[in-house]
């Protein structure tokens, strides 16, 4: 068994992910009897002595049948109708499943900004901390009915991967309708399993699609991008079907195992990286692109080609490479109006009071490719 997989099997605090379209049906919404599958599954890991956060999505589609609405909506207002009727069910049926098992749960629910802004991430952090010392399961989902359309996580595969690293989990488990990534959608037949993801490389070339239900939101790419995050911050992951939980929370040797970084990412790096709302792009040449990823150096103005969005010194954006790709991300110390006089341009020629860099090595994150 591979290392990832026993880190998985020994982790003493897990986030647990569990999607849409393992809990709930088109038509009939929430299907109670998988859910008490899962929380069997659960308990079972719970009995072991690791301590679980559960983040559950499945409001919006146990929510449709009481409303008598038959497809998933488009729109926000419906979906949040929706998703308001079926996180009552939702928190109802997992009270009640847990309740077999005499064990309490409590209903978490977050919007972005309560890990985006630091002040809201630590105040989470104490409910979360807290809750588990009291030996409640706290079940997670996205304040849905809350949300607007700019500070929504949308999937919550995202939102599972962020806290993951809120909580100091030693592990995070996807999942899904589907028992593992594959190298193509398996709807479209003759795909090949990929059992293990230990670098980037293992990911290049794969055909990685949305959802199949209609009922879940951000498909397998979702997934795989909540995978990475975890990994890169030195959470291991697995992707696995609902169906196979036992197995996935026993001695996880089923699905696709994501190996994770070596060491921990800090709080800040995490939050720079992956939580953080990003309000422009820096567009950098290839010198700084290897000065600021490769060698952890400060991004100067010299290195800049261009930017874009709208910004303010301290906001946090996006560093980009000469072929678009996002290769880190910073906290940026000049306006957006200020830079455009200042790029290209070496620190010398600069005026004394703008020679300060443009992003800081300390407030730099690098992303993975
Ligand atoms: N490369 C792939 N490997 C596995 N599943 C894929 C892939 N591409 C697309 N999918 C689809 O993604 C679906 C899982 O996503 P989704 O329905 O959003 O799940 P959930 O509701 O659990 O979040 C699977 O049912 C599968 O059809
Ligand atoms: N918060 C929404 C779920 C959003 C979501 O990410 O769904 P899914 O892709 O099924 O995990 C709900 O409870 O319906």
């Amino acid at each position: 068994m591979s290392e990832v997989r026993r880190r998985l099997a020994g982790a003493e605090r897990l986030v647990v992910k569990v999607g849409s379209s393992a809990l709930t049906t088109a038509g009939s919404g929430l299907d109670v009897e998988r859910l008490d599958s899962l929380v069997d599954a659960v308990v079972g890991r719970v009995r072991r002595g690791t301590q679980i956060v559960l983040v559950s999505s499945g409001a919006i589609g146990a929510g449709l049948a009481p409303l008598s609405i038959s497809a998933r909506p488009r729109d926000l207002a419906t979906q949040q109708a929706a998703a308001s009727v079926g996180q009552l069910a939702l928190a109802h049926a997992y009270a009640e499943s847990f309740g077999r098992y005499a064990l309490t749960v409590g209903q978490v629910l977050l919007t972005s900004d309560d890990v985006v802004r630091r002040a809201h991430y630590r105040n989470a952090q104490r409910t979360f901390s807290r809750l588990l010392t009291l030996g409640a399961v706290p079940v997670v989902n996205e304040n849905d009915t809350v949300a607007t359309e700019e500070i929504r996580f949308g999937d919550n595969d995202r939102l599972a991967s962020l806290v993951a690293h809120l909580i100091g989990a030693e592990g995070l488990i996807l999942l899904s309708d589907v028992d593992a990534l594959y190298d193509g959608d398996p709807r479209a037949g003759g795909t090949r399993r990929i059992a293990e993801v230990r670098s980037e490389s293992d990911l290049a070339g794969l055909a990685v699609g949305r959802s199949s239900s209609g009922l879940g939101t951000g498909g397998m790419m979702s997934k795989v991008a909540a995978a990475r995050t975890a990994a890169a911050a030195g959470i291991p992951a697995l992707i696995a079907s609902a169906g196979e939980a036992p197995c996935a929370l026993g001695d996880a040797a089923v699905g696709t195992a994501f190996t994770h970084a070596a060491t921990r990412m800090s709080a800040r790096r995490f939050w720079l990286g992956y939580a953080a709302g990003s309000h422009g792009r820096l567009h950098l040449d290839d010198g700084a692109v290897a000065a600021v990823v490769g060698r952890r150096r400060s991004l100067l103005a010299a290195g800049v080609t261009g930017v874009d969005g709208d910004f303010q010194a301290g906001d946090v954006v996006d560093l980009v490479d000469p072929s678009q790709a996002v290769v880190a991300r910073g906290v940026v110390a000049y306006d957006v109006t200020e830079l455009p006089d200042l790029i290209g341009r070496s620190t010398r020629d600069l005026p004394p009071d703008q020679r300060r860099e443009v992003v800081h090595a300390d407030d730099l994150a690098p992303l993975p490719h």
